[in-house]
């Protein structure tokens, strides 16, 4: 877990080995504890260099040993122990000094950092604030404004920011450990009490109060209701005002407000989650490790809509060579400036220049025959995506994968009408494409592994966070969204008004409201789909009662909203009203709650005041119950990719972990309750009957959502 030597006849090196992040575990604080107390009692060594082995310094503490108690030496005394140590001690850093493993580094008396290290203190990202005195040095030696925006940022820093701040003392392009052991040597018999951190005096600014004042509006903005940044906050202040030993016990007692809260478990489940979700397994035993991608240079993509324009900056980003394809002039003229003026914009922010040369404009799909894959992205209308694949299959190289951008549309319809069904996929981005990082890539039951080796492959290249799902009506995000978004339009029937629920919503800590966010999106999707699966208009059998179709209770609110050419922000009117349209600034409109008052005196609906916990529950426990019948279905392979989709595509609090994770915070046993409860009062809503996955859980006493996939016996899977 550390190994000790001795270099240069008088340099102690210790060396984590804890692979892969040389994490903090019990067993390398003991090893660094023993370790240190041998180099101090050695009268042969003069100085000590810490670093860690292949190339990563630490990645801070062993974020699995949190759910059990604590084992081995505590962090901060064995830290306090080598700051206090009377021979110098040196950090090597490179790759990473993160958490615990940046608060090590700020014990050591020096920090030698390679050129292509990254810093920080992202503690408050697990729920948690970096309490191994990292809240009371990093003030300490590069001042409260600084400290205060890493801590509650969590922001990962690079070498050169590191050493612009204060915080480290060189950075190399060489060896950081064999620089750090030449400067060890040079550091023996200079005094050390001035490299000690903690006894330094915070630098101090006049205007305390107002500083944290003003950050603590700041991160109560950006995040609703989340607890760490805020004790952040309470420990810097104390770093301010308290001299180190009182500081340290304050940062303490904060933290264990902290540690066993269910944010704090949310957020290192979505840590984890996020890591679980790339590893992708299929019932055939075909899995992330054991299937190949194959390399992509080149890629084109079909239709430069909004979709199309995001993702072949996407591409282009990353060095992928990118022929987009038009069927009109005009809209590729249009598509064309839109995507140079995009990548331009984005390489000046990134300080790096625009891929111009990567990129190729055409009318023509026989440019495409020798790309690597063709991503379409064109209207979502069925007939003409088949067009587009039969075409493809004659123009495409045999090789060349096609891949589908549609949202729900049936992916292994679409792979019928080529000639390589095995190279059919889908690649479901959100939008904008080259913002959003979330990708479903949808697998038909004809992909072959290394299908989706390589979309998944691509995504992660893209720098996204994909997630293979199966192929069903809307995959995983948008079939759940659907119960989601009835109970919010049923809910609008009974009494609510948009900006209630989006409110209740947002207080729980949703990017936005359902209602913002379908504004956002755009209302004519919906109800497009909607007259396609014959729920609206000439098909609707005109004997059905007003508010139910196919058998079961129907809102045709959304519906009215349309017809009055409402359809979101882009028209500048729809569940609420903007400047102009493409106007962001949403406001109530007095006539989406005149249309609501009219709808409910037509129908004889007696509104009732309707509480924000009845609107969490409807719409959050209709949203996970949908992802229950999900894992039945085998649509998601586990809990952990369906909490991932829905933090990264559908913004759902990342404190809050997910539905799924939710759901079990809640407690499944009262989810179910409260499902019943709600499905007795609505017997003409399917989505609100609880889901046999549900109640078997409950019934096998409600295990923690790593284990639920033991209790899924699918008896066939899409995955
Ligand atoms: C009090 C609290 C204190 C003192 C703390 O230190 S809290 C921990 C603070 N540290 C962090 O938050 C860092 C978390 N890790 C990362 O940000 C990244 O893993 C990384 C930047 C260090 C490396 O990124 P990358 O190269 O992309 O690799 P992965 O993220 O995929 O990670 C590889 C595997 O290592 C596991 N891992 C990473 N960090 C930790 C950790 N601190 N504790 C336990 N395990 C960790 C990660 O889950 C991956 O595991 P597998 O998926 O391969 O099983």
């Amino acid at each position: 877990m550390a190994r000790y030597e001795l270099v240069k006849r008088s340099v102690a090196l210790i060396t984590l080995t804890n692979p892969p992040v040389n994490a903090l575990s019990s067993a390398v604080r003991h090893a660094i504890a023993k370790s240190m107390e041998h180099a101090l009692n050695d009268p042969k060594v003069k100085a000590v260099v810490i670093c860690g082995e292949n190339g990563r310094f630490c990645g801070g503490a062993d974020i699995r040993e949190f759910a059990g108690p604590l084992r081995g030496p505590p962090l901060v005394p064995l830290l306090d122990a080598i700051e206090a140590g009377e021979k110098p001690v040196v950090a090597a850093i490179e790759g990473v000094a993160l958490g615990g493993g940046f608060e090590l580094a700020l014990v050591c008396h020096y920090r030698i950092v390679h050129f292509k290290a990254r810093l920080g203190l992202p503690e408050v990202t697990l729920g948690i604030l970096p309490a191994a005195g990292g809240t009371q040095r990093l003030p300490r030696l590069i001042g409260i404004p600084a400290a205060l925006e890493l801590i509650t940022t969590g922001r990962h820093i690079s070498a050169q920011e590191a050493l612009k701040l204060g915080i480290v003392d060189q950075v190399t392009e060489q060896n950081a450990c064999e620089l750090a052991v030449e400067f060890a040597l040079r550091a023996v018999a200079k005094p050390l009490s001035s490299r000690r951190v903690s006894m330094l005096t915070t630098p101090c600014p006049p205007d305390l109060d107002a500083l944290l004042e003003a950050v603590t509006m700041q991160v109560k903005r950006k995040a609703r209701g989340v607890m760490a940044p805020l004790a952040c906050i309470q420990a810097v202040r104390a770093a301010a005002t308290m001299p180190y030993s009182k500081g340290i016990k304050r940062e303490s007692e904060l933290m264990a407000t902290l540690f066993n809260s269910g944010q704090a478990r949310a957020l290192q489940y979505c840590f984890f989650a996020q890591r679980t979700a790339g590893k992708w397994t299929l019932p055939s035993g075909a899995q992330w490790n054991n299937s190949k991608p194959r390399e992509i240079r080149s890629a084109a993509i079909i239709g430069l809509g909004t979709m199309g324009r995001g993702i072949v900056v996407s591409l282009a980003r990353v060095g992928i060579s990118v022929i987009a394809v038009e069927s009109e002039k005009k809209l590729l003229e249009t598509g064309k400036q839109m995507v140079i003026g995009m990548l331009e914009r984005d390489a000046k922010r990134r300080g790096v220049s625009a891929s111009l040369n990567l990129l190729k404009f055409t009318l023509s799909l026989q440019d495409l025959k020798d790309v690597d894959l063709v991503i379409e992205a064109v209207f979502e209308d069925m007939a003409l995506k088949k067009r587009v694949f039969q075409e493809l299959s004659k123009v495409c190289r045999p090789a060349t994968l096609l891949c589908t951008n549609t949202s729900g549309l049936d992916v292994d319809a679409l792979a019928g009408v080529t000639d390589r069904p095995h190279l059919v996929v889908g690649m479901h981005f959100f939008s904008p494409a080259h913002v959003m990082k979330l990708l479903e890539v949808v697998c038909g039951p004809r992909s072959s592994s290394e299908t989706i080796a390589t979309a998944m492959s691509l995504g992660k290249r893209m720098g996204k966070v994909s997630v293979a799902v199966g192929n069903c009506p809307g995959f995983v995000g948008n079939r759940m969204l659907k119960p989601y978004l009835d109970q919010a339009t049923f809910l609008l029937e009974e009494g609510a008004t948009p900006e209630q629920i989006d409110k209740a919503l947002e207080d729980f800590g949703f990017a936005m409201g359902v209602f913002r966010m379908s504004d956002l999106a755009g209302l004519d999707v919906g109800w497009r789909v909607r007259k396609e699966s014959g729920l609206i208009g000439p098909d609707v059998d005109p004997k059905n009662p007003p508010r139910r179709r196919q058998g079961r209770r129907y809102c045709p609110i959304p519906d009215m909203v349309c017809e009055q050419g409402r359809f979101g922000q882009k028209t500048g009117r729809g569940w609420y009203m903007y400047d102009k349209p493409g106007g962001t600034n949403a406001k109530p409109d007095p006539l989406i709650q005149n249309l609501l008052e009219m709808y409910r005196s037509r129908y004889g609906i007696q509104p009732r005041n309707i509480s924000d916990q009845e609107i969490i529950e409807r719409c959050l426990f209709a949203l996970a119950n949908e992802g229950f019948r999900i894992l039945e279905d085998g649509i998601a392979a586990r809990p952990e990719d369906i909490d991932v989709i829905y933090l990264f595509g559908y913004g759902f609090p990342r404190h809050g972990g997910g539905p799924m994770f939710y759901a079990s915070m809640v407690g499944l046993e009262r989810v179910l309750e409260r499902l019943e409860h709600y499905h007795q009062a609505h017997p003409d809503v399917p989505h609100l009957e609880p889901s046999p996955l549900l109640k078997k859980l409950v019934a096998c006493g409600s295990p923690p959502v790593q284990k639920w996939r033991e209790h899924i016996k699918t008896m066939h899977s899409h995955l």
